[in-house]
């Protein structure tokens, strides 16, 4: 069996982090979202991938060149215009080759294990076979309906509650959805969706056919939802320390710690697991960081900073007596000494000309950002790529990239 993996998307609504990369490429547990889902279909010994890139496509294929170092073989398409899911497996089925037996497609955005799509390529049957998921709430997703194991209707982003089940755009198909596709008008949303042609389908009486899963299936939609993807992942962590770092004796580790090569840990530094900690980074001494933290490469933390629910991605410098709890930091960005990133209970974060509430948050700092001494930055603001933040300075609301605030 070969896979179609949809990754040509931007994620706008996880801005500003994906101002730059698309979400597929957005590290969590360290990882880029995409590296798990190539690594489920390797696991469930799919090997053969065609990767639909589009938006950022370099970055991409740069990080997974021929797919060997993943253990896969990756065919990249390339789809120029973002016209819907199903118009990008158009372009990607001539890429399976001859093969015409059935293929599996998957979101490239959607974080997943192997158990997740194991049952599907068992239970695949019929013209065409959904993966669905239950949830309490499914707005903004496409939502299932089905009866002894057959789709009676597949609904895509309904106003009303008419089902918990979800579709987690993971599908088995057989090589004529091909004809199928092609007779999929276009939607009220201006694309040409899956979940149309499959309602289609059902409406036509072809055989489509439904399974579920409980394994792990995670979307981050908004950029602050990675914290708790991020959580989740490394709660499944184990300790693993490089033979090339090195821990200051006065350190404590408690639980769970990966730490990775030619890390420094300096004297009295305390770290609670589950955390990841990266390559070439120098932590301390005197610095804390507590549960669900993931530090990428390169990333240096000063004398009694502390870092709580985070996830700092490669090349972040942290200066002493900083405080970031609840909050994601970019790459390439460096916060100046006594740097708050503020936390607060039910905050309304607003997006995309949106208010949408957060139980608790910090911050989220795109790329390259500066922050000089002493600076505050309130719970829930979004600061975009490349912004510079004065010492002694407070920010109340969020920054569009390339930023100056005096
Ligand atoms: C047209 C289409 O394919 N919609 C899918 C797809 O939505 P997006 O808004 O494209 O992410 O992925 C969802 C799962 O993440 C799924 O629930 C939905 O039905």
């Amino acid at each position: 069996m070969k896979a179609i993996v949809l990754a040509a998307g931007e994620g706008v609504r996880c801005t500003p982090l994906t101002n730059t990369r698309s979400k597929v490429m957005l590290p969590v547990a360290n990882r880029p979202i995409l590296e798990y889902v190539i690594s489920s279909l390797v696991d469930n010994g799919i090997e053969d991938v065609v990767l639909v890139v589009g938006y950022e496509k370099e970055k991409v294929m740069n990080y997974f060149g021929d797919g060997n170092d993943f253990g896969a073989r990756i065919t990249y398409v390339d789809q120029t215009s973002q016209l819907g899911t199903a118009h990008a497996i158009s372009q990607a089925i001539p890429a399976l080759g001859e093969d015409n037996g059935s293929f599996l497609v998957l979101n490239g955005d959607n974080i997943i294990e192997k158990e997740t799509i194991s049952k599907l390529i068992a239970d695949h049957a019929g013209d065409a076979t959904v993966l669905t998921t239950p949830r309490e709430k499914v707005c903004g997703y496409g939502v299932v309906m089905s009866a002894a194991g057959k789709v009676k209707g597949i609904f895509e982003k309904p106003k009303r509650q008419i089902s918990h089940m979800i579709n987690t755009g993971i599908y088995a198909f057989n090589r004529d959805i091909v004809a199928e596709i092609e007779n999929t008008e276009i939607s009220e949303r201006g694309e040409y969706e899956i979940t149309h042609t499959l309602q289609n389908m059902v409406k036509g009486n072809r055989d489509v056919r439904v399974t579920v899963t409980k394994n792990l299936w995670m979307d981050s939609v908004y950029a602050w939802d990675l914290l708790d993807t991020n959580a989740r992942l490394l709660a499944s962590c184990e300790s693993a320390i490089e033979d090339t770092a090195i821990i200051d004796d006065t350190a404590t580790l408690i639980g769970d710690v990966e730490i990775g090569e030619y890390t420094v840990i300096r004297a009295g530094s305390y770290i609670v697991g589950p955390v990841k900690i990266g390559d070439n980074c120098d932590i301390g001494p005197q610095v804390t960081i507590l549960p669900s933290t993931s530090i990428g490469n390169n990333v240096s933390l000063g004398p009694f900073s502390y870092i709580q629910n985070s996830i700092l991605m490669d090349n972040v410098r942290v200066d002493s007596h900083s405080h970031i709890s609840e909050s994601i930091i970019g790459f390439n960005c460096n916060l100046g000494p006594y740097s708050i990133c503020e936390v607060d209970n039910d905050v309304n974060i607003e997006i995309e000309n949106e208010l949408v509430p957060v139980e608790k948050s910090g911050v989220v700092i795109g790329d390259d950002c500066k922050f000089g001494s002493r600076t505050l930055t309130e719970a829930g603001t979004l600061v975009g790529n490349n912004c510079t933040v004065r010492s002694g300075t407070t920010v109340d609301r969020h920054l569009p990239a390339n930023s100056t605030v005096l």
